[in-house]
C-alpha cells in the first residue's frame, strides 16, 4: 500500500483499518532502512499515525506544515511521494534525514535545530495573510509540529508568546512522548509528566463508549460516540500552561489512535484562533527494542535486528568517548570542574562522565543560551565549567559567549564535538564555523585536538588555563588507532607542535594542520617525500592565538605554507595564519588555505566522507603538488584560496 501513496490525496477513502495497515508498513520500511544506514528511528516511529492523520485532514500542498528539529519527518516524506528515495536515506540524491525544500515543496524549511517551528509558522501565517489582503484572509492553514523537549527552547517560547496574539487559524501540535534524546530536564518536563498522566481524551472516550455500549439503542449510541463537538468539549484542557500564552489547549489525546486523531484534527482544523493540540505518543513505538530504549535508538548507527532485540554494530573508539574519559580524569584532579550539557548527555559523552560524577554533570535541556550563561555564572562564582556542546549547537549561544563570557573575561571551557563534516545529518549539523564565529571575540583561546593523547593534553591545558575562556573542537569520528605521539608535549598557549620534521633545514613545504587534518597531512607528506619534495608537518594546536613565531620563521625562510582545516575557509584557521603574517608585516608569502568548500557546506544531501569534498589525502596531496608548481620559484604571491569554485591549488 505504501508504494501506492504518491500524494497525501491517496489517503482519502482509506478506512481506519487500512490506515492502520499503512502505518505498520511505514514503520517496517523506516526500521529496515535505518538499520542499514543509520538515521533517526525512535522519533519517526513515534509520529507515524500523527503524520497520517495530519496529511489526511490537511492539504499541505496548500496548507503550511512546519517541523521542529525535523528529525521526525520520515513518515511525512513517505506520504508525500518519496518512498522511492528512502533507500538512499541521508545520502546524495536520496532522501535527506531532515525536511529539505530542494527535495519537495511539502518541505518548507531545511531544519535541524530545535525550537524554530512555531516562529517560522507564525511568519508564514502572517505572510500568507499579508499577501491575501489582511489578517485571517489567507485560506492556507498553518500547523507547527513540536516535540515536548524542543518546546522548552528559548526560541520556541518566543514563538509561542507571539503566536498567541494571532487572530486566525494556527495549530501547534505538541508531540509529547516524554523524551528528549535522553530524559527531558527541567520544570516543564515535570509539568508534562503530571498532565500526561491525566487520563487522556481517548481513555475518556473509550470508557464512555464502553458505558454507552451497555445501553440499548444502536445508532443512537454510535451517534453520541462520534459526535465530535462533545469530544472536543471533553478534550479541552483547562488551565494548560500554554493557555496563558493565548492558546485554546486540547488534550492530551492518544497520538496512535487514528480515528481520534482524525476526528480531533477535523474538529480543530478551522478554529480561527491559536490552538495547541497536546498529543501523547510513544517514542520508538512499533518495535520493542526502540520503544524500550528510545535514547539508544534515537539516531542509531546501523544495527542488526535479532527478534525483538537489536544490536548496534560496534564502531571503534570515538573522540566523544576519549573526551569523556579525559574530562573524567580532569574532574578527579580538580573538584571545581563541572560539566554541562544542553540535552545531549549521550552525544557529548557526559552520560559517561556522570557515572563517576553524577552531581557534577548538569543537563539544562535544549537550552544552549541558558547553559552558556549558567556556565558564565558558575565561572564567576569560581567554578570551572566545561560546556560540552556540538559545534553546530554552540551557534545558538553565540551572543552569550560574547556578552557573558568573553566580554567578562570569564574562564568558561567550551568543548565542541561534531566539529567539521558530520556526514548523514548534513548541512543543518556540520560544525563548519566555530572558528570563524569565535575568532573575533576577545579573551577566548581556540584550540583543536588531532588524536586522543593530544585531546587529553588539550583538556589539561584548558583545566589549568584560567586567564581566559577557551574553546576546543574535535570531529564526529573515531580517534586514530595509532596516535602521532603517545606522550605529546603539553599544550603551550599559541605554540604549534612539529609532528614531522623535514629532511633539510629549508623544507620545500610546511603543512600546518588544525585538528584532525594534521593527521592526514602526515600521509600527504610521506607521498610528497617519495617524489623528492621535502615537507615539514605541524599540528597547529591553536587557531587563536596562532603560532606567530613559527609563521614568521617559515615565511622568512621562504618556505611555502599550506594550511589545512575541516572548517570553512572563511574566517578559519588559515585566515588566522594570514592575518598573523599581515600583522607581523610579513609578505603574505605563499600561504595557501585548504578548508571546507562552501558548495559542500550548503549541500542539500550528505557528504559522508571527506573524499567527497576534496579534503581526503589524495585531494590534499594533489593540491599541495599543484601549489608548489605554482610558487616555485616563490614569487611572493599569496595563494589564498578564496574562491572555492576554483580547483584546489590554482588559487
Ligand atoms: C538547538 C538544538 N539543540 C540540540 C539538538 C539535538 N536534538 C535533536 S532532537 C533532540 C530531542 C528533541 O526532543 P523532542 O523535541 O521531544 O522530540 P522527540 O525526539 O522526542 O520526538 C535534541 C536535543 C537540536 N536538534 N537542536
Ligand atoms: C536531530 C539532532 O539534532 C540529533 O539527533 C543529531 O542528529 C544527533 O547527531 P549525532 O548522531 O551526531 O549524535
Ligand atoms: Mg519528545
Amino acid at each position: 500500500m505504501l508504494e501506492a501513496i504518491q500524494t497525501p490525496a491517496d489517503l482519502d477513502g482509506l478506512s481506519c483499518e487500512q490506515l492502520d495497515d499503512l502505518a505498520a508498513e511505514m514503520r517496517q520500511a523506516i526500521c529496515d532502512q535505518v538499520s542499514k544506514t543509520g538515521g533517526h528511528l525512535a522519533p519517526n516511529l513515534g509520529v507515524v499515525e500523527l503524520s497520517i492523520a495530519l496529511h489526511r485532514v490537511f492539504d499541505f500542498g496548500h496548507d503550511r506544515l512546519l517541523f521542529d528539529v525535523g528529525h521526525q519527518c520520515y513518515p511525512h516524506k513517505l506520504l508525500t511521494g518519496r518512498y522511492g528515495k528512502l533507500g538512499k536515506l541521508r545520502s546524495r540524491g536520496g532522501m535527506a534525514g531532515f525536511p529539505e525544500p530542494t527535495e519537495s515543496d511539502y518541505d518548507l524549511f531545511a531544519v535541524g535545530h530545535a525550537g524554530t517551528a512555531v516562529s517560522t509558522a507564525v511568519g508564514m501565517a502572517r505572510g500568507d495573510d499579508l499577501l491575501a489582503g489582511g489578517v485571517g484572509r489567507s485560506d492556507r492553514r498553518t500547523v507547527a509540529l513540536v516535540g515536548d523537549a524542543s518546546i522548552v527552547n528559548g526560541v520556541a517560547l518566543e514563538g509561542l508568546n507571539n503566536a498567541g496574539t494571532l487572530k486566525r487559524q494556527f495549530l501547534v501540535i505538541l508531540n509529547d512522548n516524554g523524551m528528549s534524546i535522553a530524559k527531558p530536564q527541567g520544570g516543564m518536563a515535570t509539568y508534562f509528566d503530571r498532565i500526561r498522566v491525566s487520563s487522556t481524551f481517548s481513555e475518556i472516550k473509550r470508557a464512555g463508549k464502553k458505558m454507552l455500549d451497555k445501553l440499548p439503542g444502536g445508532s443512537v449510541v454510535e451517534e453520541i460516540y462520534h459526535r465530535g463537538s462533545d469530544m472536543l468539549r471533553t478534550a479541552i484542557a483547562s488551565d494548560h500552561l500554554f493557555e496563558h500564552f493565548g492558546f485554546l489547549c486540547i488534550g492530551p489525546i492518544d497520538g496512535h489512535d487514528l480515528p481520534t486523531l482524525i476526528d480531533m484534527l477535523e474538529e480543530v482544523r478551522d478554529i480561527d484562533r491559536p490552538v495547541l493540540l497536546h498529543v501523547k505518543t510513544v517514542k520508538g513505538k512499533g518495535f520493542e527494542f526502540s520503544a524500550d530504549d528510545p535514547t539508544k535508538f534515537h539516531s542509531p548507527k546501523p544495527f542488526v535486528v535479532n527478534g525483538c532485540r537489536a544490536e548496534l554494530k560496534s564502531s571503534g573508539r570515538s573522540f566523544t568517548s576519549a573526551f569523556a574519559d579525559a574530562l573524567t580524569d580532569q574532574m578527579k584532579l580538580d573538584d571545581k570542574i563541572v560539566a554541562i550539557t544542553a540535552a545531549m548527555p549521550d552525544g557529548t559523552g557526559l552520560s559517561r562522565v556522570a557515572r563517576d560524577f553524577p552531581d557534577r554533570v548538569l543537563d539544562t535541556g535544549i537550552c544552549e543560551s541558558h547553559a552558556m550563561d549558567m556556565a558564565a555564572g558558575m565561572a564567576k562564582a569560581g567554578a570551572k565549567p566545561f560546556f560540552a556542546v556540538y559545534s553546530t549547537f554552540a551557534q545558538r549561544a553565540l551572543d552569550q559567549v560574547f556578552q557573558e563570557v568573553s566580554l567578562q573575561n570569564l574562564p568558561v571551557r567550551i568543548c565542541m564535538d561534531r566539529a567539521g563534516f558530520v556526514g548523514g545529518d548534513g548541512a543543518v549539523h556540520h560544525g563548519f564555523m566555530d572558528v570563524s564565529m569565535f575568532s573575533a571575540l576577545p579573551n577566548l583561546v581556540q584550540l583543536a585536538a588531532i588524536d586522543e593523547p593530544n585531546l587529553r593534553a588539550a583538556l589539561g591545558f584548558m583545566a589549568r588555563h584560567d586567564a581566559s575562556a577557551s574553546a576546543i573542537r574535535y570531529p564526529r569520528d573515531n580517534v586514530a588507532e595509532l596516535p602521532v605521539q603517545d606522550d605529546p608535549p603539553p599544550f603551550q598557549l599559541g605554540k604549534a607542535n612539529l609532528i614531522r620534521a623535514a629532511r633539510s633545514t629549508k623544507p620545500d613545504l610546511a603543512i600546518l594542520g588544525y585538528g584532525v587534518l594534521a593527521y592526514s597531512a602526515l600521509e600527504v607528506a610521506q607521498r610528497l617525500d617519495a617524489e623528492g619534495i621535502d615537507v615539514a608537518v605541524y599540528d597547529a594546536r591553536f587557531a587563536k592565538p596562532v603560532d606567530g613565531e613559527l609563521i614568521e620563521r617559515l615565511i622568512a625562510a621562504g618556505t611555502p605554507i599550506l594550511t589545512l582545516e575541516d572548517h570553512a575557509t572563511t574566517g578559519g584557521f588559515g585566515h588566522a595564519v594570514l592575518a598573523e603574517a599581515h600583522a607581523r608585516s610579513l609578505p603574505t608569502h605563499c600561504v595557501q588555505i585548504l578548508g571546507m568548500p562552501q558548495r559542500w557546506i550548503a549541500q542539500d544531501s550528505r557528504p559522508n566522507q571527506l573524499a567527497e569534498v576534496g579534503l581526503d589525502v589524495d585531494a590534499i596531496t594533489s593540491a599541495a603538488r599543484n601549489y608548489l608548481a605554482d610558487c616555485a620559484p616563490c614569487n611572493g604571491r599569496s595563494h589564498v584560496l578564496m574562491d572555492e569554485t576554483v580547483p584546489v591549488g590554482k588559487g
